[in-house]
């Protein structure tokens, strides 16, 4: 159902979460009752978080207000609804994934997605629920029927990888153009991105893939929206109960896979001045955004570094209390005020965007844009959509991106090589 074809709006939905015994719940991306990438739902970390299927209503929205209004819909949509909640934690009761284009004048929009159907686990939580519009028979919940909905996964299809938009060394060519922008003292840093092709012989399991994503990178938040999928370890923001927190990354280096030189590896790329420049930025740009809605921020004096898998990133947790006056602002109108970041576009923000829009030759779409979730009550989840695909239509393709932080002492050769490594993590998921 398409919010289009929804009138008079908002129209009233029911939504009833009960809570079930974790072992009916399982694996959360093994309930996904579809292989099709177009149909999954899911936000998951270590085990834990939502995916859902099925689909209740939609929200879309374009260009520069896509946020604004997707927002004000779910506001009116959620002040309608009918809900019986018997846990309410964060993540129960009514919720919509969503994902948003990186640029306001993407074809690419913005969608929140109401499921049919939530499964969730928190802690010792775990739940499901149903959302139904009111004028349909609704069945209770039913754990049981988790289990009988669940089919064999397919076996992984065959991959072959060409260029995107620009080739390798071409790219590298545009990182070197921006570069010499940066030194002439136009722009102080730019976050320059590529895609790559990836052609399947055969249909995509996105549970599979999702499953694999989530066992590679626990430390990162696995996603599928509207056939947009990956696991990001950037996270934009989380509201909860006017608590907000963000996770920024920003300064790469590969790992080696000998963990002795790795840790020396670690050590360097905390005492690089190249990417604490490019780290102290991606901060920046986050506190301030933050400054107008907050009554106190938190941000340590200096990153950690995050160990991933293929790559080391500086990383910093940042948290923040609303103030009163903006006490009501929800997780995707933070989103909106944050995005886009540093570690994704630049600064200063509007020269950088200009440069990205001339130099890197195509729409980023959905990449680096929020992806996430949203609840009744505002509280959510937004990551920026990293180490990520987007799967065409007819499910035999998919469009993989990575990009990389480009600062006065970037070298084009080693971008091009971090862009590899930000690559691997979906080449591997699909079997490279
Ligand atoms: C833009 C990406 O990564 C960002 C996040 C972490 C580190 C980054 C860097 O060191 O360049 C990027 O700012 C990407 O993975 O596509």
């Amino acid at each position: 159902m398409t919010d289009a074809a929804v009138d008079p709006w908002p129209p009233t939905l029911l939504a009833r979460t009960i809570s079930v015994p974790a072992q009916a719940i399982g694996d959360l991306f093994d309930l996904l009752p579809s292989a099709g990438p177009a149909d999954a739902l899911a936000w998951v970390r270590k085990g834990e978080g939502v995916v859902g299927w099925g689909e209740a209503l939609r929200i879309e929205t374009s260009g520069p207000d896509r946020f604004a209004e997707a927002d004000r819909r779910w506001r009116e949509l959620a002040s309608h609804m009918v809900v019986r909640d018997e846990i309410r934690q964060p993540g129960t009761g009514p919720i919509a994934f969503g994902s948003f284009a990186f640029a306001a004048d993407s074809a690419a929009g913005g969608a929140l997605v109401v499921p049919r159907v939530v499964a969730g686990r928190r802690g010792c939580d775990a739940w499901l629920t149903t959302i139904t519009s009111a004028s349909e028979l609704q069945p209770p919940p039913n754990p049981t029927a988790l289990r009988t909905a669940r089919q064999e996964r397919l076996p992984r299809p065959g991959v072959t990888y060409s260029d995107g938009a620009l080739g390798a060394s071409r790219w590298g060519e545009a990182v070197g153009e921006v570069v010499s922008l940066i030194r002439s003292g136009d722009v102080s840093k730019v976050v320059m991105a590529r895609d790559v092709t990836a052609q399947l012989d055969g249909p995509l399991d996105v549970r599979e893939l999702l499953a694999t994503l989530a066992d590679d990178y626990p430390m990162c938040w696995t996603f599928a929206v509207d056939s947009l999928v990956g696991a990001t370890p950037e996270l934009l923001v989380r509201r909860e109960r006017g608590l907000l927190s963000s996770r920024v990354l920003a300064g790469t280096i590969q790992r080696t896979g000998d963990d002795e030189a790795d840790l020396a590896r670690a050590a360097s790329l905390a005492r690089s001045s190249k990417d604490l420049e490019e780290h102290e930025f991606a901060v920046d740009s986050l506190t301030r955004s933050l400054e107008p809605y907050a009554a106190s921020t938190n941000a340590p004096d200096a990153p950690f570094v995050l160990h991933l898998p293929n790559v080391m990133h500086l990383a910093t947790d940042v948290t923040a209390v609303l103030d009163d006056e903006h006490s009501d602002m929800s997780s995707l109108q933070v989103a909106a005020a944050l995005h886009p970041t540093a570690a994704v576009c630049g600064t200063p923000t509007d020269t950088a965007a200009d440069v990205i829009g001339r130099h890197e030759r195509m729409d980023r779409a959905r990449y680096a844009g929020p992806v996430g979730w949203i609840g009744a009550d505002g509280d959510g989840e937004w990551g920026i959509a990293l180490r990520s695909a987007e799967v065409a239509p007819d499910g035999r393709s998919l469009r993989l991106f990575a990009g990389c932080g480009i600062v006065a002492a970037s070298d084009p050769e080693a971008e091009i090589a971090e862009s590899e490594a930000k690559l691997e993590p979906m080449r591997t998921a699909l079997g490279d």
